[in-house]
């Protein structure tokens, strides 16, 4: 394939080493909106987009109305994903999103809805989240965080929502953010008695998990059209 980077930052970096070491061809690295529109039509066979929360829509609409189909990585504009999904469907598009394209990160999803269900059961427990990134990071609390929140929703009969920081609605799950270098990504969901603690943990130890996801999803991608996330890939 030949792909197109939307965003050549540390994300864009790190999958540029891994499609080259699959066999990939790089057909454009794009830091700005103006470099994406002098994009020449047929550029490349599909874009990876991993920029910041303020640019992703714009640069998704843009692959969708152009027929390319997009693998987007970027985090904090998730508001806006029934807008991308409708418009991918008027245009019989192709996009593929992940909070976290990591396998451990999506088996840790996957764990995580378990032990919720699991606690359900066991009402002592309060169950709380942390989160920590390296300190340019854009946005808090992670996507990472949210979809891991999303998953305790689902599953955990006594939480509704979720709030940044501490709380003492019993509803309410408190993800804590922390920005430390040069961590990747490294996040923990405790359920914590008076008697005891539980906790699960994943810790990131580079990028090249979150690059190899990506890469993958855009080979899965090509050729196909809707919307999809890793649940598709993964089965
Ligand atoms: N889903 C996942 O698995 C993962 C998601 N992420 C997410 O990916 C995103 C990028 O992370 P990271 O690479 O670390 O961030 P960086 O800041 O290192 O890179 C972002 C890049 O996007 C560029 N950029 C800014 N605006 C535009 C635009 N309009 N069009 C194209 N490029 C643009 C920036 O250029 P400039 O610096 O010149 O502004 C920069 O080079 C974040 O939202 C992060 O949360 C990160 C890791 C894994
Ligand atoms: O900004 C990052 O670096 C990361 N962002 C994603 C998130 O917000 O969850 C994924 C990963 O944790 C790294």
């Amino acid at each position: 394939m030949n792909l197109i980077l939307l965003g050549y930052g540390k994300m864009g970096k790190a999958i540029e080493q891994i499609a080259l070491r699959r066999g990939h061809t790089i057909a454009a690295r794009i830091d700005t909106a103006a470099e994406r529109d002098q994009l020449p039509k047929g550029a490349g066979d599909v874009a990876i987009e991993f920029t910041q929360p303020d640019a992703a829509v714009d640069n998704i609409r843009y692959c969708l109305r152009n027929g390319i189909p997009v693998v987007s990585g970027t985090t904090g504009w998730l508001q806006h994903r029934p807008e991308i999904e409708q418009l991918c469907q008027e245009q019989q598009g192709a996009f593929f999103y992940a909070s976290n394209y990591s396998i451990g990160v999506n088996l840790f999803f996957r764990l995580n809805r378990s032990l919720a269900r699991l606690m359900n059961a066991y009402p002592e427990y309060q169950v709380e989240m942390e989160e920590i990134h390296h300190t340019q990071k854009k946005d808090a609390p992670s996507g990472t965080g949210i979809t891991l929140a999303e998953g305790l929703m689902a599953e955990l009969d006594r939480k509704t929502g979720w709030v940044e920081g501490p709380t003492n609605d019993p509803a309410l799950i408190p993800i804590l953010s922390k920005r430390i270098d040069p961590v990747p990504g490294t996040h923990t969901v405790a359920y914590r008695s008076a008697i005891d603690d539980i906790e699960i943990k994943h810790t990131a130890h580079s990028r090249e998990g979150f690059a190899t996801g990506a890469v993958v999803a855009a080979e899965w991608l090509l050729g196909k059209q809707g919307a999809f996330g890793m649940d598709d890939l993964l089965g």
